[in-house]
């Protein structure tokens, strides 16, 4: 994968083998190309008019940019941003959105999604007494929660996360990460971070981004205890970034 915006390269023969079912976290300083990476994985680069892709993003046997259903795809490949992104509207309505969208209108058909997405994202007990009220009123951490049960909703292989965790207090990040950690059994889950621990905590396998280039992928463990470039050493040992 190479990915141009205008006239400046921002990825530079990006190439990754991502496993099923793991977590996998894109580390690398900021502005080294992570977020971009992530988004060409369902293609939300495609809203922006400067950008020119090469490459391929092969999901399933199928090279998505070859295929024109981008609904489709991003039904499969769900996203959760970095800022809790809820619509002002109630928590309920907020999770049934996607569903909704896609013509579900059974009641009791959108109840079990809503109620299982809670569940999933671990938050239905806090949450179940209060289905009808604004989301907007539930906590910073919660609220990024209700936005993980309504990526689940739309029941995707895999979810990207960028920098989930960056806006939330340490005990709703310490929630966030203990739910990226049950849902790998379902999900396949790539998220881009800032914080090397969290990364090494939670991801099954690490990929350093340095310039655009993917200088370092392999497991997590590996990657932190026996970095084999000079440049992840150096990054992961705080002396640069
Ligand atoms: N919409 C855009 N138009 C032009 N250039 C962009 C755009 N988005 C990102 N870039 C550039 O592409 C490069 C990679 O940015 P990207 O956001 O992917 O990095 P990142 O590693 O995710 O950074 P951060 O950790 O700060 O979020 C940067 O030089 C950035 O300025």
């Amino acid at each position: 994968m190479n990915l141009f915006y205008g006239e400046k390269q921002a990825l530079y023969s990006v190439s990754l083998d991502i496993k099923e079912k793991e977590v996998t976290a894109f580390i690398g300083p900021s502005g080294c190309g992570k977020s971009t990476f992530l988004r060409t994985l369902n293609r939300m680069n495609d809203l922006i008019d400067s950008v020119k892709i090469s490459g391929k993003v092969i999901i399933d046997n199928e090279n998505i940019y070859e295929s024109s259903d981008v609904i489709k795809l991003r039904t499969k490949v769900g996203m959760v941003f970095q800022k809790a992104n809820l619509f002002p509207m109630s928590i309920y309505d907020n999770v049934a959105y996607g569903p909704r969208m896609h013509g579900i209108k059974n009641k009791k058909e959108l109840n079990k999604i809503v109620e299982e997405s809670l569940r999933g994202a671990a938050i239905w007990d806090e949450v179940k007494d209060r289905l009808k009220t604004s989301a907007l009123g539930l906590s910073g951490g919660q609220q990024q929660r209700v936005c993980i049960a309504r990526a689940i909703a739309m029941k995707p292989d895999v979810i990207l996360m960028d920098e989930p965790t960056s806006a939330l207090d340490p005990i709703s990040t310490l929630k966030v990460e203990e739910l990226i950690a049950q849902m790998k059994k379902d999900y396949t889950i790539i998220i881009v971070t800032h914080n090397m621990q969290q990364a090494a905590r939670i991801s099954d396998k690490t990929a350093f981004f340095l310039n655009g280039e993917v200088v370092e992928y392999s497991s997590t463990d590996k990657l932190f205890s026996v970095p084999q470039d000079k440049r992840t050493e150096d990054y992961i040992t705080g002396r640069f970034g």
